[in-house]
Parts: C-alpha cells; sequence; structure tokens
C-alpha cells in the first residue's frame, strides 16, 4: 500500500492494456489477483484492528479479489464472512472463489459487519448499479463502522467519475486503488466517495502521460542570486486593484525576487511590492520573467487593450486570470512563441473552450492543445495540462472557496514561472502545488490575504 503523488492514472482501458502487457510478458490474471487480494487483505488488516469484515463480492475480477483477500485474512486468524451477488464468471475469479472454504451469503440478505470490503465492481463496470444492490451497499455500509473499497466504490464509473448513490451517503474510509489510478479517484464527484486513496501496486508498467502531481522541486537562492535572477514578475492593474495586490503579495512570498504592480493608483499593500505607472515600454522591460495579466483588471476597452498589446508583443511568458479570460479569444495564442498559462475556473473555461469531448481531464488537455498553452483548471481538484500532459492535484481544500484565493494563485505561478529557465509546466504545476500547501497552513476560515501571508511558510517548507 503507497502513497498516490506521482502516480500514474489510467482509463479503464488503459487499465485492461496495461494488465494484457503484463500477461503477455509472462505474468498471469491468477498472479495479478493474488498479489491485488493479498494487498487488500494486509491494508484491511493494518486498519480495522481485529474487527470482523464482511467482504461483498462480484461476479469479476473484483469480486476475485474478494476472494483472495477473504481467504489470505481467514488463514491469519481474522474474523471474515463473504457474501456474493451472483457466482463468478471469470476463470481467475472462479479459481479464486475455489480457494475460499467458508460459506457464501446471498449480497442482499447478508447482515452486516463492523468492517465492509467491497469487492462487487471495479473497472468492469458496464451499467449503473442495479437499485436492489444500491440498497444492499447502502444497508451495509450506513452498518459498518468504516468500508473499504476495492478498486473502485462499486458502482463508480473509473473514467467519467459518476459515483452511485450508497458511495456519495457513505464515502469509503480507504480505496485501494488496484496496479494505477483511475481518473475517478482523482475527479469529483467520485473522489470524494474514495476517502483516503492509497496504491497497491501490482508491478505493471503503466504510461505516465497523466499523473497525480507531486511534490515539485523549487530552486533555492544562492550565493549569485539577485532579486532579478529570482524571476520578476510584472502584474498588470485595473479596475479592482486589490485583486492584482493579492496578487503580488502572493508572488512576493512564493519567491519571486522583484514584484511590479503596473497601473493602478501607486497605492496600498506592503511596501516590498513596487509601484509603476502602464506603459507599454515598461513592460517590454528584459528583466521581467513573467507578467500575469487579469486579477481585478475590469472588462473594458482599456482592459482589453491590454491585453491584446501583451499578446501580440510577445515578449514575454504570460499568466492569464480572472477578467483577462472574459476579453480573450484562445486561437489568437497560438499564434505566440513565449508560453502563456491560463487559469480558469470551471465558468471560465466553459466561456472559453465550450465543452469538448470526455472527462475533465481529456477537456483540460484538449483546450490546451487547441490554444498551444498550458491549462490550470481550477476546482476542487485542479489540473495542469498541456497538449501531451497531465496533472492532477487533490491536495487543495474547501476553505479555499473564499474570492480572491484564484488572484492568490495567479501570483503564485506568475512567480514560479518568471524563475529564469523554468519549465512552464512545472512551474504551472509548482505554484498549484505551494497555493494548496499554504491553504493547510493557513488553517481555517482563511481570507485571501491570509493565504496570501501563508506562501512564506509553505514555500520555506518546499
Ligand atoms: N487491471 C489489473 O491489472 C487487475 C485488475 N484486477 C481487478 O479486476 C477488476 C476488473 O475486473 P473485471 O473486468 O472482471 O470487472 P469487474 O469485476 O469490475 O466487473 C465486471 C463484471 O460485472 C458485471 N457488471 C458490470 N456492471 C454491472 C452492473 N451494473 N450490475 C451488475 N453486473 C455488472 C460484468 O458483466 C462483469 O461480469 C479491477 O477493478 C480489479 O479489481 C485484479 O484482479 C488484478 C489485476
Ligand atoms: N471546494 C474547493 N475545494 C478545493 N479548492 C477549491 C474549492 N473551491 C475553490 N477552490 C480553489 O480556490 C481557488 C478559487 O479561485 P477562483 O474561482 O478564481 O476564485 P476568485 O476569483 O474569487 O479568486 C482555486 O484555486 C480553486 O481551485
Ligand atoms: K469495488
Amino acid at each position: 500500500m503507497i502513497a498516490i503523488d506521482g502516480q500514474p492514472i489510467l482509463t479503464a482501458a488503459q487499465m485492461r492494456a496495461a494488465e494484457d502487457a503484463a500477461i503477455a510478458a509472462g505474468s498471469s490474471v491468477t498472479a495479478l489477483m493474488q498479489r491485488a487480494g493479498e494487498g487488500i487483505a494486509a491494508a484491511t488488516r493494518r486498519l480495522v484492528a481485529g474487527a470482523e469484515v464482511l467482504i461483498v463480492c462480484g461476479p469479476g475480477n473484483n469480486g476475485g479479489d474478494g476472494y483472495v483477500a477473504a481467504t489470505a485474512l481467514a488463514g491469519l486468524g481474522h474474523p471474515v464472512r463473504v457474501a456474493a451477488s451472483g457466482p463468478p464468471k471469470t476463470d481467475a475469479a472462479i479459481a479464486a472463489r475455489a480457494g475460499w472454504t467458508g460459506p457464501i451469503e446471498a449480497l442482499t440478505d447478508a447482515t452486516p459487519a463492523p468492517i465492509l470490503l467491497d469487492c462487487l465492481f471495479g473497472t468492469g463496470l458496464t451499467r449503473p448499479l442495479a437499485p436492489e444492490i444500491d440498497a444492499a451497499l447502502a444497508r451495509l455500509s450506513h452498518a459498518a463502522r468504516l468500508v473499504i473499497a476495492a478498486d473502485l466504490p462499486s458502482g463508480t464509473n473509473a473514467d467519467t467519475a459518476e459515483a452511485p448513490d450508497w458511495a456519495k451517503a457513505r464515502p469509503a474510509a480507504l480505496t485501494l486503488a488496484l496496479g494505477a489510478l483511475k481518473p475517478a479517484h482523482g475527479l469529483h464527484p467520485a473522489a470524494a466517495a474514495c476517502g483516503t486513496i492509497r496504491l497497491i501496486d501490482l508491478g505493471i508498467d503503466r504510461p505516465d502521460a497523466v499523473t497525480v502531481a507531486a511534490r515539485p522541486a523549487l530552486p533555492q537562492p544562492g550565493p549569485a542570486s539577485h532579486k532579478y535572477t529570482r524571476g520578476m514578475v510584472a502584474i498588470v492593474a485595473g479596475a479592482m486593484e486589490g485583486a492584482a495586490r493579492l496578487a503580488a503579495v502572493a508572488a512576493l512570498r512564493s519567491g519571486a525576487g522583484y514584484v511590479a504592480l503596473y497601473g493602478g493608483s501607486g497605492q496600498g499593500g506592503p511596501d516590498a511590492i513596487v509601484h509603476r505607472p502602464y506603459e507599454p515600454e515598461a513592460l517590454a522591460d528584459e528583466r521581467i520573467g513573467a507578467i500575469l495579466i487579469g486579477p481585478g483588471l475590469g472588462r473594458d476597452d482599456e482592459a482589453r487593450a491590454h491585453l491584446q498589446a501583451l499578446i501580440e508583443a510577445d515578449t514575454h511568458r504570460l499568466v492569464i486570470d480572472g477578467d483577462a479570460l472574459h476579453l480573450l479569444d484562445p486561437d489568437a495564442l497560438r499564434r505566440r512563441h513565449n508560453p502563456v498559462v491560463l487559469t480558469p475556473h470551471a465558468g471560465e473555461f466553459h466561456a472559453l473552450f465550450g465543452t469538448p469531448d470526455g472527462s475533465l481531464l481529456d477537456r483540460a488537455r484538449t483546450a490546451a492543445a487547441r490554444a498551444g498553452v498550458i491549462v490550470v483548471l481550477k476546482g476542487p481538484t485542479t489540473i495542469v495540462a498541456d497538449a501531451a500532459r497531465v496533472r492532477i492535484h487533490l491536495a487543495g481544500n474547501p476553505w479555499l472557496s473564499t474570492a480572491g484565493t484564484g488572484d492568490v494563485l495567479a501570483g503564485t505561478i506568475a512567480a514560479q514561472l518568471a524563475h529564469p529557465h523554468a519549465d512552464p509546466m512545472a512551474a504551472a504545476d509548482a505554484g498549484v502545488w505551494l497555493h494548496a500547501r499554504a491553504a493547510w497552513i493557513a488553517g481555517k476560515s482563511f481570507i485571501a490575504d491570509d493565504l496570501a501571508n501563508a506562501l512564506t511558510p509553505a514555500r520555506a517548507g518546499a
């Protein structure tokens, strides 16, 4: 059982292909199932302190994992019962079922136990749960002290992240992803139904274009550093200066060496922020590493002109956020040479790109490919994508749902992007990671100013 940072995420079809490749290379479904079932048994035993476990088994290989886990737990003297929705149908599950010598109850009248181990369906789900199965899981999960899901809470669609009613009402305490994570482990509503997620590694080779974000490697200042080598951020201020100031504080506290606000009243905020009048020539300064436009910019003609000038000048890396996303033609970005990061929330993303096919992960990647940019699609799970890669961030928390936290994120990303030689995708990733870390440091009921301030300890600990 291992932590999920940096781990690949595979769709159900990719998982089947990876499993087929492992089998072609000499493994077998039975061997993989043995490893999965034993891993589930070991993780369960560690968590439940001797309490009785009811394992519910379905007809496919998820059920097969359950029979292996039941046999392993019983072999260790752990109290365990098994209930099934019907007979096993795959060869490996039939063999696993044959290894279990205890009784098998019918799912619909099984008596509950303190621990429910859910092995009914995993990635092979082909249709929503029948009402009597959902009802049985609702009854057994409510009566249990703890629910553990094998691979996914049964009834979850691995790719779209739709979740069944029983699991939305009674999330698992622990979900053990088998072989690799699936999109549903990261995307809501399914992610909330999974509880804590851990991986049981089955030794299968997996593509890594889509992964859970890992802890970033952040540059540290050295003896030769000065303010420009740490990265200079320019922020275009507009109608609501407070938003641009929040972004400026965030940029400074997350590692930028120099932050200047262009335009606005020239006042307010910490003295470390430099105020300058808005002049296109000033923004051509070669020492600027990245320019942020959008927080509090307004949506009038002046704002539109400022955005257009920056996009056309193509002299610097850009972060485009907030109001600027409402003024943007994403297709115009394709002509640019310097990297661009867009930071839309779901509504802004929809207004910019409509609803491309597929899961949120596919949509973010499709949009990034269309505009030739890096997309940071913000939400309870934040997705960072370029045309080829997707990183998902699960570490934020719901206290971030307060005004101004998006401005803080934009400034944090701009600071990472401004660092000389920063890889743009890694910079966007690092920004989201630092922002989430700051949210945990800021505690509960924080305001965006507290979050920006918490970036100092977040950056210090990274
Ligand atoms: N991918 C891998 O490398 C491994 C996968 N394993 C397990 O295998 C699982 C996938 O196994 P399967 O492909 O057999 O699929 P599942 O065991 O998830 O379920 C498929 C079975 O359920 C039936 N079914 C699907 N939706 C249903 C519904 N709504 N109501 C009633 N019946 C329904 C199908 O007809 C089929 O018989 C994984 O989730 C994992 O638990 C492990 O055993 C070993 C390694
Ligand atoms: N329920 C939530 N759980 C986790 N993160 C959230 C949640 N709601 C919002 N966030 C995060 O808070 C930030 C909000 O940004 P945004 O929507 O632009 O707000 P604003 O424009 O008010 O600053 C994003 O980083 C988003 O991922
Ligand atoms: K399951």
